[in-house]
């Protein structure tokens, strides 16, 4: 049976952090991914930030802090839903006047048997019964004098009420929904200038590896880094800040010495490379001798297998580090293992569930493993492999940014998977 040991650690904000560790065994995917995610959650500081509704583009996906509601009502009044006019009684009506966005209407009363040329948006004269359609009149357009419907005052009124979808004072967002675009714009709609969000966690990046290049075609035996690129762009879609990147060679007491810096400017340390057994796989080695607590040490995944988290702690604070292999496609799997839940856990987010899809052509799942693919839908919505599926190759992934996890053998039916996208 695996081992859980309890460990707590205080954040410098003061916060507490109790911990389940893994210490030792490797996990299940599933497993690896809440014991991140709790990590995150028992660390989360409150700190907040604002930021304004209509602003620059965000450098992360921000998370709200708090209940947001809305300021005004939507719509303001009651409005037209179609251009056409606005009606009283039934048909024939008499045209009295216009009323269009933004004005007040000509005519602020209609009467039976009055009709008001109007605009989709625009205001309604008290007294309307409906709006008709302008297709659904006969006569000329622009029409004079009388408007006249062969089918009488319409069954929908076309009418948006005033506060149908919004009220003062209703919430439109919970503490830890993610501020995304269509949130951002119903924000807007309600009111406000600006969201309470949650500060988010800064991360510093480790690449290590001797061979590693940062420009231009890798000379032979030499490796362009490639997953520095792809955690810039991941990092901050899962609500984290890259405060620092850098490259550092094979070398133990170099690694120390720039782990030890990122842990004091940083909430959160990624490394990648160095994370298996080999001979110069320094990462585990330095952090235990840096005093570092491991939490999962390892993952029953393929690939990704050797994705590890373990717990700095200095002085009253402490810092998650994420260690990633250095294989790109199994660093991008850790990522998703274990940094993506994490972040979310320290913003005070929810664990987001992964989308279910049916996979054709899905390979043998392990017995132990589970096992991640990259995948790809083709233009009827059927999901296959893309091949590329390897740990250090990359193109499969590239081509949609979808991998599909499969369970090992036996714990899922039929050729079920489900998706982890890059956004
Ligand atoms: N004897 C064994 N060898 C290996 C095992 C094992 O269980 N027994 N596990 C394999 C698996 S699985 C993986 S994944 C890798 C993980 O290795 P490390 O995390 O120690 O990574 P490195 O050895 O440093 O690098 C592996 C590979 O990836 C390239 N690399 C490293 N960093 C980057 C980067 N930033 N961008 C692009 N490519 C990178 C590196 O040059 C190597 O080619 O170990 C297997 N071996
Ligand atoms: O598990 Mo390694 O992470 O496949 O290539």
């Amino acid at each position: 049976m695996r081992k859980l040991e309890s460990a707590r650690i205080t954040r410098p904000q003061g916060a507490a952090m109790t911990v389940d560790t893994h210490a030792g065994a490797s996990v299940e995917f599933d497993d690896a991914r809440s014991s991140a995610y709790r990590l995150g959650t028992a660390g989360a500081a409150d700190s907040l930030r604002t930021i304004p509704v209509d602003g620059r583009p965000d450098p992360v996906r921000y998370v709200l802090a708090r209940r947001t509601v809305a300021a005004g009502r939507v719509p303001s009044a009651d409005v037209a839903a179609m251009d056409g006019f606005a009606v009283a009684g039934p048909s024939p009506w008499t045209l009295v006047g216009t009323s269009l966005a933004g004005d007040d209407p000509e005519v602020p009363q209609l009467e039976p048997g009055q009709a008001c040329l109007i605009a989709t948006g625009a205001v309604v004269p008290a007294g309307t019964d409906a709006v008709v359609r302008h297709e659904d009149i006969d006569g000329d357009w622009p029409p004079t004098g009388t408007v006249v419907n062969p089918r009488g005052t319409p069954r929908r009124r076309n009418i948006r009420r005033a506060g149908e979808e919004i009220e003062p004072g209703s919430a439109i967002g919970e503490p830890g929904d993610p501020v995304h675009a269509a949130l951002r714009g119903l924000a807007a709609a309600a009111g406000l200038d600006e969201l309470c969000v949650r500060q988010p966690p800064r991360m510093a990046l480790i690449a290590t590896g001797t061979e590693l290049t940062s420009s231009g075609p890798a000379a032979p035996g030499r490796v362009r880094d490639s997953i520095t690129p792809i955690l810039r762009q991941l990092v901050p879609g899962a609500g984290a800040e890259v405060i620092s990147a850098e490259r550092v060679p094979d070398d133990a007491d170099l690694l120390a010495e720039r782990l030890g810096a990122a842990i004091d400017s940083a909430d959160v340390v990624v490394t990648s490379g160095m994370a298996s057994r080999g001979p110069t796989d320094h990462v585990r080695s330095v952090l235990a001798g840096l005093g570092a607590r491991p939490v999962v040490s390892g993952v029953r995944v393929r690939p990704g297998g050797p994705a590890s988290l373990a717990l700095f702690g200095r002085g009253s604070g402490s810092v998650p580090v994420v260690s990633l292999p250095g294989n790109p496609l199994a660093a991008v799997v850790g990522f998703h293992t274990l940094v993506l839940p994490l972040v979310r856990g320290l913003v005070g987010a929810a664990l987001p569930a992964l989308a279910a899809a049916v996979l054709h052509g899905a390979p043998e799942p392990h017995p132990h493993s589970s096992t991640v693919v990259p995948v790809e839908f083709d233009d009827d919505g059927r999901l296959s492999p893309t091949g590329w599926h390897r740990s250090a190759q990359l193109r499969g992934l590239a081509r949609q940014g979808l991998l599909a996890v499969l369970a090992p053998a036996g714990r899922e039916s039929g050729a079920t998977v489900r998706l982890l996208r890059q956004d």
